[in-house]
């Protein structure tokens, strides 16, 4: 992969992804497809960015119950996509299911790695106190869904650069961590409540970055997409 960062493409329609991709000479680029372009957009975006070499995160966080995880996973395994991702809260059942599906849809023998996503980065230790009743520190919620996450079967997490150490040290270094929540130094924080740069989550030992905003929304995003290319090779 040329760099361990996938752009989310958080865009409405594909015309605006491929003007984006095209502007700021961003061809084969790793990306992120989340709800808002895949709803609209679908697997024809899926094989326009194949086309195109673009290593594709396809960001979907399902989580319903097992047998329908199953079969979704079955069918997003046919798109052929690098990555795809669960909630770790739908619990062993729905993640060992969702592996089952990506394993009977891989195509060539190729199967998507699962990760699930622990608690979401917009949220802090209050949202996990005062609306979702959960009593521990977002460090320890995180690691607990880690581990269930790594013991039933799956490949990495979804988390927040600050917890990469300690998801390490329980569920050893091969085990992925994909980061999002990730702001240039002058970026806005929008609605991320666990942000880090670049250079910290590379300190922290992140295996990719989620990266959106701080590229897509600035008035220059190729010079902001160099910047975090610049802060990762010499952090
Ligand atoms: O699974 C994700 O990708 C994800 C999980 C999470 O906890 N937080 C999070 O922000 N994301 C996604 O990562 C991207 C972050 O975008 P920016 O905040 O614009 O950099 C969005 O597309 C989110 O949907």
């Amino acid at each position: 992969m040329k760099q361990p960062f996938f752009l989310a493409l958080d865009f409405p329609t594909a015309d605006e992804v491929k003007a984006f991709i095209e502007n700021n000479d961003l061809y084969g680029v790793p990306v992120k497809v989340g709800m808002e372009l895949y709803y609209r957009e679908g697997k024809e975006m899926i094989a326009w960015l194949k086309q195109h070499n673009h290593p594709i995160f396809l960001d979907l966080k399902l989580h319903d119950i097992p047998t329908t995880v199953e079969k979704a996973m079955y069918n997003l395994a046919r798109l052929g996509v690098d990555i795809v991702n669960v909630h770790a809260t739908g619990g062993s059942d729905m993640i060992k299911a969702a592996k089952r599906g990506l394993e009977r849809g891989a195509r060539n023998g190729s199967v998507a790695k699962l990760i699930a996503v622990t608690v979401l980065t917009s949220m802090d230790e209050s949202t996990l106190r005062d609306e979702l009743f959960v009593q521990q520190s977002v460090e320890d919620a995180v690691q607990r869904l880690a581990l269930l996450t790594k013991n039933s079967g799956a490949d990495g997490v979804v988390c927040s650069a600050h917890e990469v150490p300690i998801i390490k040290q329980a569920c050893g270094a091969d085990f992925l961590t994909v980061t999002p929540g990730i702001r240039l130094s002058d970026s806005t924080q929008d609605d991320q409540k666990r942000v880090a740069t670049p250079a910290l989550a590379k300190r922290n030992g992140s295996d990719y970055l989620v990266i959106g905003r701080s590229i897509t929304q600035a008035e220059n995003p190729k010079a902001n997409y160099e910047r975090v290319v610049e802060e990762w090779q010499h952090a």
